[in-house]
This record gives C-alpha cells, sequence and structure tokens, in this order.
C-alpha cells in the first residue's frame, strides 16, 4: 500500500480576479475550493490513475472534515489524526500571475506526533511512504524522526519537503526527492542558471543518499538524476489555468509506474504535472493520457 503523509493539509481557496489593487477594495470573478495539501495531492492523483493509496496526516475543525468528506466522496482511503484547531485555508490567487499565500496551520502536539508512528509502526517493507510539504511549528525534525523510523524497518519512502526537512531525511536513502529550482538553490546556497549547475546539485544529494531526484522547473519541464540516469523532460505545450499541485501531481505520477522502469515513470510524471497545470482543479484520468504521447524523456547527452 501507499501511504501518504501530509503533515499540514489545507483548504485551497482559488481567487479568480482581472486585477489585484492592495489597498483597495476587489471583487473576485470566480472562487473555487480544494481539498489540498502535498500528500493529499498526491492520493487524489494516484485515485485517479487507478493506484490505491491511503491519506494519513493531521486535520481539525470544519476545513478538515471538509477534507475528509472530499477524499471520501473520491473514494481515497484516509485515516487522519484530529487535532485541536482548524486545518488551514490557503490563498492562491489568480490575476494574470499566480500568487500563494500559505498559512502556518493549527499546532500538534507530541500525542498527535505519537498516534502517527503507531501508525507507521503497523507499516512492512511491502508498504511505500510519501511524506509531504510543510509542517507545524516546532516540529521541522519530524522528517528526520520519521525518516530513520521507516529506514530502519526497511520501508521505502519519498520526502517532497524545504531546506533542512530535506536534508536531514538524506541520510536515510530516501526513494525519490522532488525539489523546484528554487528549493534546489535554497538548499545549496547558490543560484543555478544552467543545466549543468542544477545537475552538479543534484548529484552532492545523490551522494549524501537520495535515489531518485525529479528536479521540476516549471512550464520548463524537469530533471531526473539518479546514479546510472540524467534525463530533461520538457513540458508538452498547454494553456496554464491553475499550477497548484502541478508538483505533486509529478510525485504521484513517477510512483504511480514504480514497477515499469524509469523512463515510463517520467512520462507520467511529467504528463500528471503538465495536466494538473492545465486544469482548474488537479488533473483527471483523461487529462493525464492526453499529455501522455506527448512526453519525450531525452537523456542529457542528446541535450548537451
Ligand atoms: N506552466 C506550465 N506549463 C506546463 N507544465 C507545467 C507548468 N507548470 C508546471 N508544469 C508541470 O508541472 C511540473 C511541476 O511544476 P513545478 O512548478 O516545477 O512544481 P512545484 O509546484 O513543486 O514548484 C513541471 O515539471 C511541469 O511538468
Ligand atoms: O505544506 P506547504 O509547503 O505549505 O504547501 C501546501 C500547498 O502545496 C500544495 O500541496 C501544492 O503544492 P505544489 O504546487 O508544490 O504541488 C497546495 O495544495 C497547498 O496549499
Amino acid at each position: 500500500m501507499i501511504y501518504t503523509v501530509t503533515f499540514n493539509p489545507s483548504v485551497d481557496y482559488v481567487v479568480r480576479l482581472d486585477t489585484l489593487e492592495i489597498g483597495e477594495l476587489n471583487r473576485t470573478s470566480d472562487t473555487a475550493k480544494y481539498a489540498g495539501g502535498k500528500g493529499i495531492n498526491v492520493s487524489r492523483i494516484l485515485s485517479a490513475l487507478d493506484v490505491p493509496s491511503t491519506a494519513l496526516g493531521f486535520a481539525g475543525g470544519f476545513t478538515g472534515e471538509f477534507i475528509q468528506q472530499t477524499l471520501k466522496d473520491q473514494n481515497i482511503q484516509s485515516d487522519f489524526i484530529t487535532v485541536d484547531g482548524d486545518t488551514r485555508i490557503n490563498v492562491k490567487l489568480k490575476t494574470g500571475e499566480e500568487t500563494e499565500i500559505n498559512a502556518s496551520g493549527p499546532s500538534i502536539t507530541d500525542v498527535d506526533i505519537d498516534k502517527l508512528k503507531a501508525q507507521l509502526s503497523t507499516m512492512t517493507s511491502e508498504d511505500h511512504v510519501v511524506f509531504a510539504g510543510s509542517v507545524p511549528s516546532g516540529y521541522d525534525h519530524l522528517y528526520e524522526e520519521l525518516a530513520k523510523l521507516l529506514h530502519d524497518k526497511g520501508i521505502e519512502f519519498t520526502i517532497d519537503a524545504e531546506g533542512s526537512k530535506l536534508t536531514s531525511t538524506l541520510q536515510y536513502e530516501p526513494y525519490l526527492i522532488k525539489p523546484n529550482q528554487f528549493e534546489l538553490e535554497g538548499i545549496t546556497g547558490r543560484t543555478l542558471g544552467t543545466t549543468n549547475e542544477m545537475i552538479d546539485a543534484a548529484h552532492v544529494l545523490i551522494d549524501q543518499g537520495a535515489k531518485n531526484i525529479l528536479l521540476t522547473l516549471g512550464e520548463g519541464g524537469a530533471l531526473f538524476i539518479n546514479r546510472n540516469h540524467e534525463y530533461f523532460i520538457p513540458s508538452p505545450e498547454g494553456t496554464l489555468k491553475n499550477s497548484v499541485g502541478a508538483g505533486d501531481s509529478t510525485v504521484a505520477g513517477f510512483i504511480s509506474r514504480k514497477e515499469s522502469g524509469v523512463e515510463e515513470q517520467l512520462k507520467y510524471a511529467i504528463a500528471c504535472g503538465s495536466a494538473t497545470a492545465f486544469s482548474d482543479d488537479l488533473a483527471t484520468r483523461a487529462d493525464i493520457e492526453v499529455l501522455l504521447d506527448k512526453i519525450e524523456v531525452q537523456s542529457i547527452e542528446e541535450v548537451k
């Protein structure tokens, strides 16, 4: 079973406006709300691809209810730990440009963490765990602690997190990490202007333990690096509607075809990411299938 863990889920409130005047009254042209948070998005795309998963994490209040009901309606299994306080609402402004305001989310306690650890303790080496997104304040060490717990039990895991939350887990050999360029620059502390600079930076993380790195570059596509392969995958052409969840969709696409070889995994990853970018909500299976044939996985030697 694939388990996704969203420590800090969100209701993503998408607000469309023709223009935004700071300091003035603005009226929307359209609004929508979606069950979000990185692991939840991974579960939703896996479900679109008919790959079962169970969504875990912390949820509370009316917003937490909304998320759990949405997953239920979509036939996605979930087992959230109830926390005090409302799950956050993240505002996604669409004004021609995309602007995001992500809230910090409700507090969690050591008791909540113990409940999550109890869930992880029932897993076996047949399972795969995806840890994704921010953590409530004060718990930055959680990623490292849980990665160690899974590594000690021989359970494969994927990490999509920023900065030290990600780098602290590399010693436990994550199956996949998925930084974007901005996140990789944050980790290395320098601007990565060329493909070679990005690949070199990725190899440092491989040397520290990461097994596979999908470095996503928005409309620029993605680079993939592991010990044996270096690939570039351009994004297909299309009209951007809402890129929220595009990165999570690439993670889901890659994991969904784990038994099919890396090139097929990359096709699915980019088809899922771009199909989500071209959709109002996350992509549907039909959106993904339309793009699959348009994805070309290029070995870096061909690109150079
Ligand atoms: N404007 C876009 N056009 C086409 N594909 C896109 C666009 N934005 C994102 N994608 C797709 O989604 C993937 C992940 O997007 P990215 O923005 O890099 O992730 P994140 O949301 O994690 O920052 C990209 O590799 C690409 O396949
Ligand atoms: O936990 P974080 O880092 O604040 O991110 C949460 C946000 O990320 C998302 O999961 C989208 O992530 P991506 O666009 O990177 O795929 C939203 O649904 C959510 O609002």
